[in-house]
């Protein structure tokens, strides 16, 4: 064998590997790695045997491997970007950007920089509503794309979801399970949401909400500045603890995250965020020294709370524990503790930081727009007047404007923005927003474009205007004079059988901690302290992540003894 048939050969080899991969996914990134650099040695070890005359030195050999090598790499490279951008390929019709078409590293790093959602948001007004954002996958902004992808016909979960879990746990959590498994486990997690169960747990909140207001009565006292963000947070992640684990986490009472174990979680999410961008890239990464260290933290947490909970058993009011346990006996087959365990744990990694950036959002509002805050204030004086049942939601109905406050700040702040895939399994292709999504495509149904698109809210959907909800409410078929509102397009909790397990637990406790901070205190930003450029800076690690908002905090006038 000649150099040139070396050449011939790696080349050939190149375009097998593609073609072989374009059949067989590659679940991982150091199976094709180590069988390219195999084929290559292969290869080499062939030329020799077949060319037996050649010369043999380390130096050859090197050189012979270098180069097959670098042919079988360059022609699989150059076979894969030809394909993507072919015509024939299945998404050829689907317009995006170029690097888009070639790699996932285009999406990758607007990931890496939280900018995911901003990005997505800007390609769609570019593009249209379908836009190819990988070699494989599309992102589709509209009402439609919400029922069809991901409603009760929809399509399954993608493999974007597939390492949200905790690897150091057999069993996976209700986020990252698909198919029948996340029925099951879904119909366990609604029982904990009954009207009762709500009730339960809004005693509970009722609790950390009063510790919440001695935290910051203390503040204003002391006329010290406080970190807004940070605190909605601790009231969160408190919450979260006594729901999911019966309590355990003391944040407000510390006033500090006294073991660093949430900056660990935030850091586990952002890392998890960039990671399911390229799924296959996880278990490669898990072999590397050092990787498991944040998922077996977590893990030995959640196990030292499971166990207290399990030792205190359920206190006067219900947990979800007891709920995700199946205390009451209800199921067939009886959760194993490690579902409960990576459930709880699920409970307090999706239900703090969403609520906790939905609640620093609507404040972030209020203090932004003065006009609006006092028309909150004014209602809310009015529904409380001597602030009786304030920590409870009997009259959340009555709060008609901080309600629209509400939705309108989850329209234009959607804690999870641009949300994971859901993947078209083969034989199940269709057309979604007048374009065919074949088979195997990964679908993404970005709330954040979708919920600030002219098309869905009209006029200004870029601008904060919470009586567009009222607008829409007061006529019978939601449209007023060429205004445009459309629910079926307001998804922040998502939509169909996997949309958010807590959606009314959530709605509760923020409804709750606005009207009561809203009716206490007079917040506004510490000098220089750049709070009005405050969501400018939000980044998208699927779920938002945010810097400092430092405030000063008054007692209003009539609490001032
Ligand atoms: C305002 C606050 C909240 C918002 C905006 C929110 C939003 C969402 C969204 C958009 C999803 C779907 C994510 C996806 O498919 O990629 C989701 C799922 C989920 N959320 Fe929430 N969430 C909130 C609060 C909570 C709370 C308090 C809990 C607490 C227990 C919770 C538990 C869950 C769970 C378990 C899922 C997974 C559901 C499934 O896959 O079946 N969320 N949430």
């Amino acid at each position: 064998m000649s150099s040139n048939e070396l050449i011939v050969g790696a080349a050939a080899l190149g375009l097998a590997n593609h073609a072989y991969f374009r059949r067989f996914e590659p679940g991982n990134a150091h199976h094709p790695v180590i069988t390219v650099v195999l084929q290559s040695f292969l290869l080499v070890g062939a030329l020799h045997y077949l060319d037996p005359e050649r010369p043999l030195t380390l130096f050859s050999a090197l050189r012979d491997y270098i180069t097959a090598f670098f042919v079988l790499v360059s022609t699989l490279t150059a076979s894969i970007f030809t394909y993507r951008l072919a015509p024939w390929h299945p998404l050829a019709h689907v317009p995006g950007p170029l690097g888009a078409k070639l790699s996932k590293v285009y999406m990758l790093r607007h990931a890496v920089t939280g900018q995911r959602s901003k990005v997505l948001k800007a390609l769609h007004d570019q593009y249209g509503e379908v836009v190819r954002i990988g070699p494989n996958e599309v992102s589709i902004a509209s009402a439609e794309a919400i029922t069809s992808v991901l409603g009760a016909g929809g399509y399954p979960k993608g493999p974007f979801y597939k390492y949200w879990g905790d690897p150091t746990f057999p069993a996976g959590n209700l986020l990252t399970l698909t198919g029948e498994p996340h029925t099951h486990r879904r119909r366990i997690w609604n029982r904990g949401m009954t009207a009762s169960s709500l009730k339960d747990f809004e005693a509970i909140l009722s609790l950390r909400m009063t510790l919440m207001l001695e935290r910051f009565d203390g503040f204003a006292a002391e006329q010290k500045p406080v970190d807004l963000a940070e605190w909605c947070n601790y009231l969160t992640v408190d919450f979260m603890g006594d729901v999911a684990f019966g309590g355990g986490f003391e944040l407000m009472r510390d006033g500090e995250d006294r073991d660093g174990m949430f900056r660990i979680v935030k850091m586990g999410i952002k890392a998890m965020s960039i990671q399911a961008q390229m799924p296959w890239i996880s278990p490669t990464l898990k072999l590397l020294p050092g990787f498991k260290e944040v998922p077996e933290r977590l893990h030995e947490f959640s196990n030292s709370r499971a166990e207290a909970r399990v030792k205190a058993g359920a206190k006067t009011h219900k947990d979800m524990w007891y709920h995700l346990m199946d205390e009451e006996g209800k199921e067939t087959r009886r959760p194993t503790l490690a579902e409960v365990i990576i459930d709880g744990g699920l409970a307090i990694v999706a239900g703090s930081d969403t609520s906790a950036m939905t609640l620093a959002s609507f404040l972030w509002r209020m203090l932004m727009h003065p006009e609006i805050h006092a028309r909150v204030r004014a209602e809310v004086d009015k529904v409380y007047p001597d602030g009786e049942g304030i920590l409870s939601s009997d009259k959340h109905n009555e709060l008609v404007f901080l309600s629209a406050c509400l939705s309108e700040t989850l329209r234009m702040h959607p804690p999870v923005p641009s949300g994971g895939s859901r993947r078209v399994p083969s034989g199940q292709a269709k057309v979604v927003s007048g374009t065919l999504i074949p088979d195997n495509t990964d679908v993404f149904v970005p709330t954040y474009a979708i919920q600030l698109s002219p098309k869905n809210f009209y006029p200004a959907p870029e601008s904060f205007d919470p009586d567009r909800w009222l607008r829409a409410h007061s006529s019978s078929d939601g449209e007023v004079d060429g205004e445009v509102l459309n629910q079926a397009a307001f998804v922040p909790f998502s939509f169909g059988p996997a949309n958010c397990a807590a959606k009314n637990l959530a709605w509760r406790e923020v409804t709750m901690a606005c009207a009561a901070l809203v009716r206490r205190y007079d917040m506004s930003f510490v000098k220089n302290g750049g709070g009005e450029r405050w969501a400018d800076e939000v980044k998208d690690f699927y779920v938002n992540q945010c810097d400092d908002m430092m405030v000063d905090i008054r007692l209003r006038d009539e609490f001032k003894v």
